[in-house]
């Protein structure tokens, strides 16, 4: 863990470098470009080559799919403990989701032209659910519902198989339940490109969504263009910032509970109060030996945690904007003060009573995100990401003579008189 103390001479210089950019290695961009290439150029037989390279299995292009049947099993199998933690999730997810629903409207403009905007579920769309550290069960519940949820026929995920060629029965439930239409077995910057270009098996989406590794972000950022993107929700972070009624022994445990994602995670923490900072160091160091991904925890406890002492929290919560963290846990008396100052959090958790894991599994937000820097301007995940918006225009006569002498000013000012005569010719009658 690295303490910076604003007593030290170079604290300032160690604050700034929390001004980061979510930008992949030259290593990774190239990797990545390779996979892309290679999947574009050969289809199936390239997934099956990736997947056995990577992921160790043999999959062929039969056993590429989960078929519907298998998703069902899934379901009617999972315990009832699972299956109740699943509809619990799914319910506020879901009701969560109807809430940011756009909807349609129109109204007059000066002029008298009625304009509007109609959204419609986008028809095809892909999401991505990782699965190489940890099967992230819940990130089927936190992309699929809300495509489901905004009406999006088909709902494609890929998500990575284990050696063996199987994906965790728990995540094949919760897809079931969130309404995924298709399944395939494929993970990392190979599944990404099979979802953007299409391979015999998989067919193209329009849109893709979902968090993943260095990889998989690189490979959204790469396929932007040929199909749209949601964000880059890339390794998990997390920033707290307290005063002194944050309570170290939850402060710590938040922290642990970001490590646990291993690598490229990171977790920092921000106060104005020597005591705790000191406190917080000593629950990290107690609790981290109680819990079973020491794998996972020691690198990331290593390089990837911070605890800064600020001079005030309003310094601190400066300090929030210039980080952007993909989870900000604010725990302060002060809150009316200090809240309004954050403005790049992808979400914020507040109280000493507001775990960042009860976000990751059922609040209702998704728990996509922005990370690495990215919440200065990317948004997490809506639902209405996966509706796609159109502009309606319609005038009539006495609209069309209105606008008429303001098109012939644009048009005369950008020499384009053949615009200002196609609205003319209606105003004349
Ligand atoms: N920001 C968010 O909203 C959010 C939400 C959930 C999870 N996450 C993050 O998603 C990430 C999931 O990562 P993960 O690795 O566990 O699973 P993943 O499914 O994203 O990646 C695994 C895949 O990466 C590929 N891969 C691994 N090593 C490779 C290499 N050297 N070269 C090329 N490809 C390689 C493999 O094909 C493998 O299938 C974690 O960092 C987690 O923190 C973020
Ligand atoms: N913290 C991750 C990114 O928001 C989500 C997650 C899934 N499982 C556990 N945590
Ligand atoms: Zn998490």
């Amino acid at each position: 863990m690295k303490i910076i103390r604003h007593t030290d001479p170079t604290w300032q210089q160690t604050a700034a470098a929390l001004n980061r950019r979510a930008e992949a290695s030259d290593a990774v961009q190239e990797v990545v470009s390779g996979v892309i290439k290679q999947v574009r150029a050969r289809g199936d037989a390239a997934l099956i080559e990736l997947t056995e390279k990577f992921d160790r299995a043999k999959l062929t292009p039969e056993t590429l799919a989960v078929s519907q049947d298998e998703l069902a099993a899934a379901w009617n199998t999972a315990d009832a403990e699972l299956q109740e933690a699943l509809i619990a999730s799914h319910r506020n997810v879901f009701t969560f989701a109807q809430k940011s629903l756009r909807q349609n409207w129109s109204s007059t403009n000066e002029q008298g032209a009625e304009v509007g905007e109609v959204y419609h579920p986008f028809e095809r769309v892909g999401c991505y659910v990782p699965g190489g550290s940890a099967p992230l069960v819940s990130t089927s519940i936190m992309t699929v519902t809300l495509a489901a949820a905004a009406g999006v026929p088909e709902i494609v995920v890929c998500t990575p198989c284990g050696p063996d060629g199987s994906v965790n029965p728990g995540l094949l439930a919760a897809l079931k339940l969130a309404g995924a239409t298709e399944v395939y077995k494929v993970g990392g910057a190979q599944a990404i490109a099979a979802m953007a270009y299409g391979t015999e098996t998989i067919r193209p989406v329009a849109k893709i969504f979902g968090p993943g590794n260095s990889f998989v972000v690189e490979a959204k950022r790469q396929a932007f263009g040929v199909v749209s993107i949601d964000l880059l929700p890339g390794p998990s972070e997390v920033l707290i910032l307290a005063d002194k009624s944050g309570n170290p022994a939850y402060i710590a445990a938040d922290i642990l509970a970001q490590a646990e994602h291993g690598k490229d995670s990171q977790a920092g923490f921000i106060t104005d109060d020597a005591d705790l900072l000191n406190a917080v160091v000593a629950e990290v160091n107690r609790q981290c030996a109680t819990l079973s991904r020491q794998a996972q925890l020691g690198p990331v406890l290593e390089k990837g945690v911070f605890l800064l002492l600020a001079p005030s929290l309003e310094e601190g919560a400066r300090l929030v904007n210039v980080y952007a963290p993909e989870h900000l846990t604010l725990i302060t008396e002060r809150e009316s003060d200090i809240l309004p100052m954050i403005r790049t959090a992808g979400a914020i958790f507040l109280g000493n009573d507001s775990p960042v894991a009860v976000g990751d599994f059922l609040a209702g937000p998704s728990h996509t995100l922005p990370t690495g820097g990215a919440g200065k301007s990317f948004p997490g995940l809506t639902v209405d990401m996966f509706q796609r918006r159109t502009s309606m225009i319609r005038l009539n006569k006495e609209s069309v003579t209105k606008s008429e002498p303001i098109v012939r000013a644009f048009a005369k000012v950008e020499g384009l008189d053949a615009h200002g005569e196609s609205v003319a010719i209606r105003a004349r009658g």
